[in-house]
């Protein structure tokens, strides 16, 4: 018995002696292989199907895992120009210790316990401390005084002094006490702070880095960014240490806030604290986002219309300057939102104004603002079709985001492309345009405080706003407007944004094949040198990769006669807005020339009868074209951000109407004697007319005319000159039915909502009737965007009830038809019409 028991030992021993030795040996050899290779298989584990023969190579090689798609198309992500991911534990940078480094084995617990822990100090102490905030507390509380003792006794007692001994004893009798509401305005403030305030902290931080880079695989084929990029903060934030980054992403999905914080924190830059809207704050995601850095905010911040929520106010523009001055980085969403379009919102200025005093107030000697560009070959958010068709916005919830985390999971988005831009210095912008203010002759110039004004309430803050100072509004907005612009503009093309837009301009009908690879081509060469192309190979593989991503509810493929394969949008309004999401990111690209081409198209003379010679000189006069075309722009004013406020539009449209000319849609007349011949003609033709003695006003046109044209009808290539058009047809449809619609306000008020709903009724009908063309036109921003303008321009009155905008025609336009025409026309003018001579 002891004899088997003693063997039995012995057998134990051996086995685990070889056990162990073999375990060793291939533990050896792993650790040798991942000591050689690391940074490719690290690279591998996080994205598994990388080609890792091209990975340092090109910017990103790599396609999604699922087995269908492998590696079928070779598309290379990239123009060649970046390097490939640094989100990588260890990519190069941080080497492994020695051959016994236990990060070889556990990587990514290395890489979030090794990466640089920064300090990042409780803000919200500090507010409570701040004389500002106790100053705000009682300015709040006389304002709820004033409103108690109005609604107790009326006008009779609103004149009085806040305090005094016979104001309290009247105060008393009516039950009021000031130091009760004053208590309860300290509470408030305590209680605002308490909602606001980030609990950034490394432990969550390097957490949910390990989390992250154990999920992002199993939905993102790849993040990329550039190398240099990351480079090139982490100088800046070495080189200044007291200047903060203020990121400034233009705002797409859930995912934008997670991978800007997360590439930070893994290359060893100080994670900021973002600008959260309050909505987020639902149950364990609230908390879990505020220890990874949100602060959160009202995302109205006054309740009431007409009235301003001082103390709010204050304790928001203190927690930020609080934070800029401890040392924080910031971010925040500048479009107040994700876009529901896929083109950018117009800016909000709020957070920016607050940035930018504590420059000019002398908190922080500068800050550095980073624009991010973000894009995403599929929405991990899914659609807007919903709230883009009038429906309600489902609010977020805990429910909501466990399910979109879970179908995220579970779904392929393809890769996502992120760029931070080259940073601007504050104080260098606030520089350049107070030049720019000196050279236009306003007398108003900026200047940082020569001393720290921290208790001194900026008449210009988002705190202390009752003076209102227009230059300081100007110089924010036009500060945000070239953020978004350059954001924009930066903006990486992906796969499916060219083939949505291809699909949605020149191919409505859907092309075979081949087609569209020619027109993918022609689109990639046009945007080349202007624009960032986030994919690079044969653009027939590219097609096929971007019909797969969107996916059939989207695309459809199918064989026609010939056997050839023949793609086409899925022919339903739905999917015709989802599209235009992706589109969008290219409509601002080619805004400008659009509209040159509907304004020239427009101006053209009606088709005439006259012999063919005589159609060689149909034309325009540039002159004229420039000229409307800058009023056609203004009607997208609150759609597209046109230009940067440093550059002149009708600059611009001189540019692009050359490239026009360039490209052989216009034919530009430069041969002098090519000009008078056609001066001759017009003279022959005004002779007849003085022979003839006839009243003819046509003649008349025709001399001015005549003398002046010189862009020619290029009947080539009409085609081309359609699709330039169609690319900002939807909005310009969609502004039409608002502006027809404007007839049901007569002598009537209406909710804002409920208009907006009427008018997207009637876009419905008029795409299910076919006379509107473009099932995208179905868009309840570009409905709020046209009802802006015709605030703008006065042809509407909004005004605020119990929180209710309601809207009514101003009195110009309720009794007159005629004036409500003239706004029809006006918006007419950018629906674009084909004049074929
Ligand atoms: C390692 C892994 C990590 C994982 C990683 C996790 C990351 C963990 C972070 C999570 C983070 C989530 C992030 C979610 C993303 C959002 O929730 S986006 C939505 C929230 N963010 C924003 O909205 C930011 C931009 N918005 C603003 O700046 C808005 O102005 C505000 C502050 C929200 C206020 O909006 P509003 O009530 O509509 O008012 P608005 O008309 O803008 O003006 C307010 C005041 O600002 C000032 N102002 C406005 N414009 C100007 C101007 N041009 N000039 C001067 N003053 C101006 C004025 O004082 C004005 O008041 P008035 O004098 O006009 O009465």
């Amino acid at each position: 018995m002891l004899s088997t028991v003693l063997n039995f030992a012995q057998c134990v021993a051996e086995i685990s002696l070889l056990g162990g030795i073999e375990i060793a040996s291939v533990a050896l050899i792993v650790y040798y292989v991942f000591a050689k290779t690391r940074a490719p298989i690290i690279i591998a584990n996080l994205f598994p199907n990388l080609n890792l023969s091209t990975i340092r190579s090109e910017l990103l090689v790599t396609l999604r895992s699922s087995n269908e798609s492998k590696l079928k198309t070779g598309v290379k992500h990239g123009t060649g120009t970046q390097n490939m991911l640094e989100l990588t534990p260890h990519s190069g940078r941080r080497p492994y210790k020695s051959l016994f480094d236990w990060g070889v084995i556990f990587p990514y617990v290395a890489q979030v316990v090794r990466s640089e822990k920064f300090e990042y100090p409780q803000v919200t102490g500090n507010v409570h401390n701040d004389v500002v905030l106790k100053h705000a507390i009682k300015q709040a509380a006389e304002q709820t005084l004033r409103e108690q003792r109005y609604a107790k006794n009326g006008h009779r007692l609103l004149s009085r002094s806040i305090s005094g001994d016979q104001d309290e004893e009247e105060d008393a009798r009516a039950g009021i006490s000031y130091q009760n509401i004053l208590n309860k305005q300290e509470k408030r403030a305590i209680s605002i702070l308490k909602d606001m305030g980030s609990t950034l902290n490394n432990a969550l931080l390097a957490f949910t880095s390990w989390l992250l880079y154990k999920l992002l695989p199993c939905f993102l084929s790849g993040v990329v960014t550039d190398t240099k990029q990351i480079q090139m903060l982490r100088t800046a934030a070495e080189k200044s240490p007291g200047t903060p980054l203020i990121f400034v992403p233009l705002h797409r999905s859930h995912l934008d806030y997670i991978m800007v914080t997360f590439i930070l924190t893994n290359n060893d830059i100080r994670s900021p604290l973002v600008a959260a809207g309050n909505n987020l704050q639902i149950p364990v995601f609230g908390s879990l986002l505020r220890g990874l850095g949100a602060f959160f905010i009202k995302r109205k911040i006054d309740p009431v219309e007409g009235k301003k929520d001082v103390l709010y106010r204050a304790a928001l523009h203190l927690y930020l300057t609080h934070a800029l001055k401890q040392g924080h980085n910031v971010e925040f969403f500048i479009e107040g939102g994700r876009t529901r379009t896929g083109k950018p919102c117009m800016p909000k200025g709020g957070i920016l104004s607050v940035i930018v005093n504590a420059f000019m107030d002398g908190s922080i000697p500068d800050a550095l603002l980073v624009p991010v560009s973000v894009n995403y070959e599929r929405l991990v958010d899914g659609n807007f079709v919903r709230e883009q068709k009038g429906e309600k916005k489902i609010p977020e919830s805990f429910t909501k985001a466990i399910s979109g985390i879970w179908k995220a999971l579970n779904s392929n988005y393809g890769l996502m492309r992120i760029d931070f831009n080259e940073p601007y210095s504050i104080r260098e912008l606030v520089n350049s345009y107070n030049k720019i203010a000196l050279e236009d002759g306003s007398s108003k110039v900026y200047k940082p405080a020569a001393r720290t004004l921290q208790h001194n309430q900026s008449t210009s803050s988002l705190y202390g706003t009752d003076v209102v100072c227009e230059e300081h509004r100007n110089l924010i907005d036009s500060i945000s407007r070239q953020v978004v612009f350059d954001c924009a503009a930066a903006t990486s093309v992906m796969s499916t944004n060219a083939l949505a837009f291809l699909l949605l301009t020149r191919y409505r009908q859907g092309a075979v094949e081949q087609t569209l690879a020619a027109a993918l081509d022609d689109l990639r060469n046009s945007l080349s040198g202007c624009k960032d192309i986030g994919f690079s190979g044969e653009s027939f593989h590219v097609l096929a990769y971007a019909c797969d991503l969107l996916g059939p509810g989207l695309v459809s493929r199918s064989r026609d006669d010939n056997g050839r394969m023949f793609i086409r949008a899925v022919q339903s309004v739905e999917s015709f807005i989802e599209l235009a999401y992706y589109s969008n990111m290219l409509t601002p690209h080619f805004a400008l020339s659009s509209i040159l081409m509907s304004t020239y198209h427009a101006l053209l003379p009606p088709p005439s009868t006259e012999p063919a010679a005589a159609k060689a000189t149909f034309g325009v006069s540039s002159k004229k074209l420039i000229e409307t075309a800058l009023q056609n722009c203004q009607v997208y004013r609150y759609e597209f951000i046109l230009n940067k406020p440093t550059q002149v539009l009708e600059n611009l449209l001189h540019k692009h109407l050359d490239d026009l000319i360039m490209s052989g849609c216009i034919n530009k007349l430069e041969a002098q004697t090519e000009m008078i011949d056609i001066r001759t003609r017009g003279m022959a033709r005004d002779l007849s007319y003085y022979l003839d003695g006839e009243e003819n006003d046509y003649y008349d046109g025709a001399l001015e005319e005549t003398e002046t044209i010189d862009l020619l009808y290029a009947s080539e290539t009409l085609p081309q000159q359609r699709y330039i058009c169609e690319i900002l047809a939807p909005f310009s449809n969609t502004y039409l039915a608002v502006a027809q619609a404007l007839q049901i306000l007569n002598r009537n008020s209406m909710l804002e909502s409920e208009f907006i709903s009427f008018v997207i009724n009637d876009l419905t009908k008029r795409v299910e009737q076919g006379s509107c063309p473009y099932a995208e036109s179905i868009s309840t921003d570009s409905v709020r965007n046209c009802l802006k303008l015709l605030e703008k321009w006065s042809v509407i009155e909004v005004c605020n009830q119990r929180g209710m905008r309601l809207i009514s025609l101003n009195t110009l336009y309720e009794m007159s038809q005629e004036s409500l025409n003239t706004i029809i026309k006006k918006i007419e003018a950018v629906v674009p019409k084909f004049n074929q001579v």
